[in-house]
């Protein structure tokens, strides 16, 4: 089984094409492949797969082995190695997830390569039942949570997967393993949520740090950038479209006041291609 190794700024992903659709072990798959000492290393499993109403479809299963609704920093990854590929020669395509359907993709080409990618993330949803959380507000803002002895404060926003921001004195220092895994798995979230420690710099840079559900520390967190913008312009802290600065490189991401809609920009990498010997 050939596999290729990609990166969106640092969140890193086994990529399989060519299967016809998710296997059914691909949740022990994740587990096995992803493992940094016994496997080949990953923060996820991602498979390219045939779609009826997009060009393609992204699944994306987290090392953990449980399957994420939509990631942004791996669909980047999809829409370059299909590209690159030749699997396609529009710099216009579709891709379709779980979590926000069918998504148009806009590539950046230099040297016959994919440099950069411009992805509608769709509308973001701030209903607290549907994101989901047990608190029945719309939007959830700047709520109070406990996390052991402490006390944050924090915004859900699901980008058709679940976040939770939390803005702290300095993200960039934050401490991550001490507060990422009790906020994941809170009781105010049903599905678990990922956890994104902000700091807003100025009206259009953000730093933040992220805890992912099912995976832990990342180096980036591209629905999460996109939720964090979310965040930070309900909390009136930002503009509509700012930087968010992550460990592995920063997102341009834009909520647009016309469809409201949420569009992020980065680039996406080839690291190495394999083949899986068992
Ligand atoms: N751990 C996430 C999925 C990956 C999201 C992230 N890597 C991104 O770039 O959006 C979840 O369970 O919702």
């Amino acid at each position: 089984m050939e596999f290729t190794k990609m990166h969106g700024l640092g969140n890193d992903f086994v990529v399989i094409y060519g299967e016809k659709e998710l296997p059914s072990d691909a949740a022990e798959l994740a587990i096995k492949w992803c493992n940094r000492f016994f496997g080949i290393g990953a923060d996820g499993l991602v498979y390219i797969l045939p779609s009826e109403k997009a060009d393609f479809q992204m699944r994306i299963i987290n090392s953990d082995g449980t399957e994420a609704e939509q990631c942004g920093n791996a669909i980047r990854c999809v829409a370059k190695y299909v590209y690159d590929h030749g699997y396609i020669d529009r710099e216009q395509i579709t891709i379709e997830t779980i979590g926000a359907g069918v998504q148009p993709v806009g590539l950046t080409v230099e040297d016959g390569k994919v440099s950069k990618v411009r992805v509608d993330m769709g509308a973001p949803v701030l209903d607290g039942l549907k994101i989901p959380t047990t608190i029945d507000q719309s939007p959830v803002v700047d709520q109070p949570i406990e996390a052991g002895r402490s006390g944050f404060r924090f915004t859900a926003v699901s980008m058709g997967n679940p976040h939770c921001v939390i803005y702290v004195e300095d993200a960039v220092h934050f401490d991550l393993a001490s507060w990422g895994p009790k906020l994941e798995a809170h009781p105010f979230f049903p599905k678990k949520i990922n956890v994104e420690f902000a700091t807003v710099k100025d009206r259009e840079h953000i730093d933040m740090r992220v805890w992912e559900r099912g995976a832990g520390p990342t180096l980036a967190c591209g629905t999460g950038a996109c939720a964090t913008l979310v965040s930070s312009v309900l909390n009136g802290l930002t503009e509509r479209s700012a930087w968010v600065r992550l460990k592995g490189g920063d997102l341009f991401i834009e909520w647009n006041e016309e469809d409201n809609h949420v569009y992020m920009t980065g680039p996406a990498a080839f690291v190495f291609t394999g083949k899986i010997i068992e």
